[in-house]
């Protein structure tokens, strides 16, 4: 019987590192392996103590060794249970790339109930109709509402097969992937994300999910600015945030503390700009008539004051609110004004983002690929 070293690594980097949604090669858990004649002396690290995570790891390694290079081999595992680092922040997810994204959107709101959902569903159709690849995460702890916006209510992920591993395949309807904390939570139960439990569930939702290739995934964050996001923003390779407000002042000052969070030092993640949200209601059979119910011009004036971009405005007009709620966005539709106003703030955040990426160093930046249907996008 003959097989080398590489044979051995091959076959490890068959399983699964326990929640990492990576290799145990490539999470490093494997720190030696050698060999004498028949024997394999594998060893390993793993970060769960429990005697079933043990012995799961162990059954998976001999079974992968026997089955890819011999069954003849007699495999000795020293198995070392190790605290990870990172188990000193339990709310943090961790900042590891994911293949095949190139650029990682969020969008956050101070306040509660200002549409950001909205924006965000209407935003990643609009990338969609222009020609790129979108996905949409919705890490709303609070609230997850985009299964409900693209009318996959009643869908659930599959689980699909890659490269050896089983990953989550996010939902598919108007040219936008998602995955939604609300495919897996009973929306009669209020259910209490602690810290932990959410970072968790995103971490999944995130790392153990098919996403395939993506020009972009817009992540709509819940709102305000708690541990939860936070952990989401320090941790993940996010090119730029949009922060949507309404024109209200309560709304305006939270607008505000929203971006500051996306300043701070430890987070450092470039703010592309600010939507307004319900700038005016307009009466869909009148729509030369605005109405400034929450004040005029305040996220347009405040972008200003904060030295931020104004990304655009959409008015509060009810056929928006209705066709989020039956699952079919406007964005959807075609030449009318509710589609131009979406599709020119997208062409807008777009730009910005192109004009952040120049801006960063190169190893940072990850471009767009693709600008296919996407000719009026400035730059
Ligand atoms: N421009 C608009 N015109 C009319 N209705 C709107 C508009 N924007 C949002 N809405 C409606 O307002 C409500 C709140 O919007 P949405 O859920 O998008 O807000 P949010 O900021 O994501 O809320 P949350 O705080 O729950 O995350 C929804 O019913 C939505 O349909």
């Amino acid at each position: 019987m003959s097989f080398k070293k590489q044979d051995i690594y091959s076959a490890l980097e068959t399983i699964t590192a326990p929640g990492e949604g990576k290799s145990l090669i490539e999470n490093n858990n494997v720190t030696n392996v050698v060999i004498f004649g028949d024997e394999v002396n594998v060893d390993v690290t793993i970060s769960n103590p429990t005697l079933q995570a043990k012995k799961k790891i162990e059954s998976e390694i001999t079974k992968a060794i026997k089955t890819n290079v011999s069954e003849k081999i007699e495999v000795k595992i020293n198995l070392k249970v190790e605290k990870p680092v990172e188990k000193k922040d339990p709310n943090l997810i961790r900042g590891k790339e994911i293949p095949n994204i190139k650029n990682i959107i969020a969008v956050a709101s101070g306040k509660g109930g200002v549409g950001k959902s909205t924006i965000t569903a209407n935003t990643a159709i609009s990338l969609a109709k222009m020609g790129f690849s979108v996905g949409v995460l919705d890490a709303d702890v609070y609230g997850p509402s985009q299964h409900i916006m693209f009318d996959v209510e009643k869908e659930r992920p599959l689980s699909v097969n890659v490269d050896g591993r089983s990953k989550m395949k996010p939902v598919e309807n108007y040219g936008v992937k998602l995955l939604s904390l609300g495919f897996f939570t009973n929306p009669d139960q209020a259910v209490i994300w602690r810290g932990p439990m959410a970072s968790k569930a995103l971490n999944q939702l995130i790392f153990d999910a098919a996403w395939g290739e993506l020009d972009f995934l817009l992540i709509d964050l819940p709102p305000g600015t708690g541990d939860v996001h936070l952990s989401i923003v320090q941790a993940l390779p996010i090119n730029g945030a949009v922060v949507v407000s309404t024109p209200q002042n309560i709304a305006l000052a939270d607008a505000k503390k929203g971006v500051a969070m996306f300043q701070q030092d430890s987070i450092k993640v470039p703010v592309l700009g600010i939507i307004e949200n319900m700038a005016y209601f307009t009466p869909e059979e009148l729509p030369e008539n605005k109405y400034y119910i929450f004040g005029k011009d305040g996220a347009k004036n405040l972008a200003e004051d904060i030295n931020t971009k104004f990304l655009g405005e959409v008015p509060l007009v009810q056929s928006i609110r209705e066709s989020g709620d039956v699952g079919r966005p406007v964005a959807l539709q075609e030449d009318t004004v509710l589609e131009e106003a979406f599709s020119n703030i997208t062409k807008e955040m777009v730009a910005q983002l192109l004009e952040r990426n120049k801006n960063l160093p190169p190893t940072e930046v990850v471009r767009i690929t693709t600008m296919s249907g996407c000719s009026s996008v400035k730059k």
